[in-house]
């Protein structure tokens, strides 16, 4: 019998509204340190927000096709949120496979996981001025340039989901 090949897991959470250059430049930063990197799309329960415009299933679309050019080997997947902060490790652990180390720059994702004995690395920003989620979701709102922010297949999703349109309309208030 062959003995199953261990490989060495990472897991990496973020809300991905959009995927951007910054989150490739981390995975693909990740992607040196393991063999593979699972990758939690977080606030899944979320779409039609201006702070989280995409439904999960577009983020795994944009994620899927952003990192097939990539290599990164990689399992995206949806994780709605908790009211339970306390039992949150224990929640993500028992939906996603196995994984040895966390990497995060967010406060709260890294207390929780280091509470649970669970090694967490930082890694570096990249250009986090321009790679910002919120930076690039103000840019699509006031019709300023965008599409160089991040990788080509996320421009394509968002074109075929008329996602600019999208975060146009829910950006509008009743009384402008
Ligand atoms: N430019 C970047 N370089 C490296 N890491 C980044 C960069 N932008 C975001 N991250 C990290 O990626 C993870 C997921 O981030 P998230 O999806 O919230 O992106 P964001 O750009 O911070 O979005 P938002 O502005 O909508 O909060 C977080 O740990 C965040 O710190
Ligand atoms: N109690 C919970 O459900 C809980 C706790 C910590 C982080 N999260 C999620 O992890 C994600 C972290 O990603 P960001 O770095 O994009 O904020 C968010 O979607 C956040 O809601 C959820």
């Amino acid at each position: 019998m062959v003995a199953a090949m261990h490989m060495k897991r990472a897991f990496y959470i973020g809300r991905f509204q959009p995927f951007h250059l910054g989150h490739q430049a981390v995975l693909e930063m990740i992607a040196k340190e393991v063999d593979e990197v699972v990758i939690g799309i977080g606030s899944a329960q979320k779409s039609h927000e201006v702070t989280d415009p995409f439904t999960a299933g577009e983020r795994v679309m944009m994620i899927r096709h952003a990192l097939g050019d990539t290599g990164v080997p990689h399992y995206a997947m949806p994780i709605e949120d908790i009211q339970q902060n306390t039992v949150w490790v224990s929640y993500v652990s028992s939906r996603t496979p196995p994984f040895e180390i966390v990497f995060s720059n967010n406060p709260l994702v890294i207390q929780l996981f280091r509470e649970a004995n669970i090694e967490v690395k930082q890694p570096p920003m990249y250009l986090r001025s321009q790679y910002s989620g919120t930076e690039i979701r103000k840019r699509i709102v006031h019709d300023m340039e965008w599409k160089h922010l991040v990788p080509p297949a996320v421009v394509d999703v968002i074109e075929e989901v008329n996602g600019v349109e999208r975060l146009r309309n829910i950006s509008k208030t009743d009384y402008a």
